[in-house]
């Protein structure tokens, strides 16, 4: 039966009446879809799946209606009669033709028991309800609070997980299966509170990840147990008042003392300042502090040290002055501080020394000669923060369309004909054209982002340049499309999308600075560009096909593009690749001449690139598109794979379609063709160098509109497979009369 099986059914237990309503739904549904199924045979459900959206919406109706018979009746109360608006379970009425669980699967990819335990936790949590330590701790936000209180709750949310061992294995542990369980943990922290995950992610990404990355045996022997239990806290001062993404800009200074074995930090002067540094305002005891190494009166360019920043009482250590960042337009409980450094000095061996060394004696050593090339192994940590960033973007951009969907689901606005019933929002084509889009990028990203993770997780230093282009386009495409989503799911649920508890509006602030932490998102797509190009180059100057980065399309012939689309063609996957490749093809050579033209006039390579920019950002964009579209394609493949190896072992009960439902690759590939057809439909590039003619452009258009119609039945089932337990999403999500009773008032 196509119902839900994970930790709902466990959340339930807690969750406020309005919540339950949903739960008892769910029951219902099963005998819902008995009727449903056993009268409507496969070619009728096509059939009716085909119907324009009104007719959908009034056979919806007809449906509700017989069952709200059925339904518990509503707890009744003096302020309600028979033509009052009751809130209808969208369960009741909307089909769940397939199999939601196993879409989860495809969509969570990994850990799924992990990430079931860790919701299980949080929930429990809740259920103490202040009884025993942790009490009300996970209790949805309390929007009340000081900047300071929330950022002592975020500190006692770590604490309250690092006694349940949430944290345990994340710095002592190696191998695929140790990170893979981490990813996983910290993409469901991050469901609940993205504070708590950023001050996570802080101590034991960037922290633990330079000392595990930069650092050698010396420094993970003394430092990483003491990160994994908290002893130390630490945090990653990079940033400066003076230079964020300019990194190689820094102005903080490190000398050596060969005399007393110890380097010698400061700050010069006020630009030199650290800034933003998360975690330095109010808990970190240690940091990771990246300065320009001055040897014998020689830069050698930046370089990371440890210092310590607070006793274990908590006090500033001496010569180091800190202040806080204050309050923020989200993100609030993360304490983000400023650091200045006079003269601090720390032994020798805190020089994270994996690249380069200092000796006894003052001598500079590096294996690495290039300063170029010791400057990006410095910024290896940051590739883990731009893969939890992009992934986590993607689960943030899920919870706003549940919600988002889940409302438009139950909410009804105006009638079409005299007294008849008023429109479910999502049966208007427009608010379907609103949403339905992204909920396919959305799921296109997250395959992107499990390849992504994969990528990531068995990194060999051949893959490191492919890593770093990926995780680069990825973390801007994820975090920009999470904000363009958590704007129309705001809107989609109108007045109350602004109210702090529905989750959306507030979301918009605690994501807001993924765009701009751990790389702007501008200048990454510029970084993107220039890797593209300068494999083009290198492919141009030898003479040799293309290899890497995905770009081998670049070696076949050039994709023609039919004069007549139809709706079969632009389904087609081999037509939506073709189209993104010779979009990205054709963009890689026109900013290749465009560079080359300006240098011919004299301009350096740099101002080129510089003036070349928006060349440079559409590709960066139909890059990823691409990438993404590639990643989309695989991931249907392998459902269908995975549907033959069952019935290859002869377990057809495992199948979908032997038990009355979809083949996930139906929908799936509903799904893709949305994705890779919005992706036409949204970038101008296709007219403007006429890959598509205005009659293939609009008839691109067209298809999104029918796709739209076509998803709509499945929309519940789709949001419902997000991996987002009902206790992670809000009031309008669920039973948002009873949440906004008069009797709700009174509790
Ligand atoms: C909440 C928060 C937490 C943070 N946590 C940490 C932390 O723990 N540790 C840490 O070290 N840092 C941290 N940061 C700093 C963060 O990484 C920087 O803000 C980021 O690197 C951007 O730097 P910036 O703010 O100086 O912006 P800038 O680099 O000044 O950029 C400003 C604008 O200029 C544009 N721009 C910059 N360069 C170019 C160019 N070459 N071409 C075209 N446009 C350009 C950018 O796109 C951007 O729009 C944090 C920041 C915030 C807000």
């Amino acid at each position: 039966m196509p119902v839900r099986k994970d930790t709902e059914q466990l959340i339930y237990k807690d969750l406020p009446v309005s919540h339950l309503h949903h739960s008892i739904s769910r029951s219902l549904l099963i005998s819902a879809k008995k009727v449903e199924l056993d009268t409507e045979t496969p070619k009728n459900q096509k059939k009716m799946a085909q119907e324009s959206s009104i007719n959908t919406a009034s056979r919806r109706t007809r449906i509700l209606n017989n069952h709200l018979v059925q339904f518990p009746s509503k707890p009744t109360s003096c302020l309600q009669s028979n033509s009052c608006l009751s809130y209808s379970p969208p369960e009741l009425t909307e089909s769940f033709d397939f199999d939601i669980n196993e879409m989860r699967k495809i969509l969570d990819f990994h850990n799924l028991e992990d990430r079931d335990w860790l919701f299980g936790v949080i929930k429990q949590a809740r259920v103490f309800n202040g009884k025993e330590r942790g009490g009300r701790l996970f209790v949805s936000p309390d929007y009340n609070q000081t900047m300071e209180q929330q950022r002592e709750m975020t500190m006692k949310r770590i604490e309250y997980l690092l006694e349940r061992g949430a944290f345990d294995g994340w710095l002592t542990k190696k191998g695929v299966e140790a990170e893979l369980k981490k990813l996983a943990l910290l993409e469901v922290i991050q469901i609940f509170d993205h504070s708590l995950a950023v001050k996570i992610g802080v101590h034991f990404f960037l922290w633990g990840g330079a000392i595990q990355f930069m650092g050698t045996k010396r420094h993970h022997d003394k430092w990483l147990r003491d990160t994994e239990t908290l002893a130390i806290k630490g945090c990653f001062s990079m940033t400066e008042l003076g230079h964020g993404s300019n990194v190689r800009g820094i102005e903080t200074v490190t000398t050596y003392d060969s005399k007393t074995g110890e380097f010698v930090i400061n700050t010069p002067c006020e630009s030199a300042q650290k800034y933003w540094i998360g975690g330095a305002a109010n808990h970190a005891t240690h940091t990771i502090v990246f300065s320009q190494l001055n040897i014998n009166g020689v830069n050698e360019g930046v370089h990371a040290l440890i210092a310590q920043i607070r006793d274990v009482n908590g006090n500033i250590c001496p010569n180091i002055c800190i202040a806080d960042c204050g309050h923020k337009i989200g993100l609030n409980g993360v304490d983000n501080g400023r650091i200045w450094f006079d003269n601090v000095r720390v032994p020798r061996e805190n020089l994270l020394n994996s690249v380069a060394d200092v000796s006894p004696d003052g001598q500079y050593l590096s294996a690495i000669k290039d300063q170029d090339q010791r400057f990006a192994a410095f910024l290896a940590p940051l590739t883990s923060g731009r893969v939890t960033i992009a992934t986590s973007a993607i689960y943030s951009a899920k919870i706003g369309l549940a919600i988002a969907i889940r409302y438009a689901l139950s909410r009804r606005a105006f009638s079409i004909t005299p007294n008849g019933p008023e429109v479910l929002l999502l049966d208007y084509p427009s608010h379907q054209r609103r949403l339905l889009p992204l909920l396919a990028k959305s799921y296109a990203m997250s395959f992107g982002g499990n390849y992504l993770k994969m990528m990531y997780v068995n990194r060999t230093p051949e893959s490191a340049k492919t890593l770093h282009v990926v995780s680069s386009a990825f973390k801007a495409i994820f975090t920009w499309h999470n904000m363009r989503t958590l704007q129309e799911c705001r809107e989609a649920c109108g007045g109350q999308g602004l109210k702090t508890e529905n989750r959306v509006g507030h979301l918009k602030g605690e994501f807001d600075v993924q765009s701009t932490f751990e790389g702007d998102n501008n200048v990454l797509m510029q970084q993107v560009s220039k890797a593209l190009l300068s494999e083009y180059v290198a492919a141009k100057k030898k003479n040799k096909p293309f290899k890497g980065l995905g770009l081998e399309h670049m070696n076949g012939p050039v994709p023609v593009i039919q004069s007549n689309l139809t709706s079969t063609t632009l389904r087609n996957s081999q037509f939506q690749m073709n189209a993104h490749c010779l979009r990205e093809r054709d963009l890689l050579n026109r900013f290749a001449a465009e560079v080359s033209l300006y240098q011919s006039k004299g301009e350096s390579k740099e101002r080129a690139f510089i003036l070349s920019y928006q060349l440079a950002e559409d590709l960066g964009r139909a890059f990823s598109d691409r990438a993404i579209l590639q990643t989309f394609i695989d991931a249907e493949a392998n459902a269908s794979a995975g549907s033959l190896k069952m019935l290859e072992k002869g377990e057809p009960y495992l199948v979908a379609e032997f038990v009355g439902l979809l083949p996930l690759q139906n929908v799936l590939g509903l799904l893709r063709s949305m994705y890779a057809l919005i992706c036409l439909e949204e970038d101008a590039a296709f007219l403007r160098y006429g890959y598509l003619s205005t009659d293939n452009a609009a008839a691109v258009r067209n298809e999104v509109t029918k796709l739209c119609g076509e998803l709509r039945p499945h929309s519940l089932a789709l949001v419902s497979s997000l991996g987002i337990p009902d206790a992670f999403l809000s009031p309008i999500a669920f039973n948002w009369i009873d949440a906004n009773s008069w009797s709700s008032v009174q509790k």
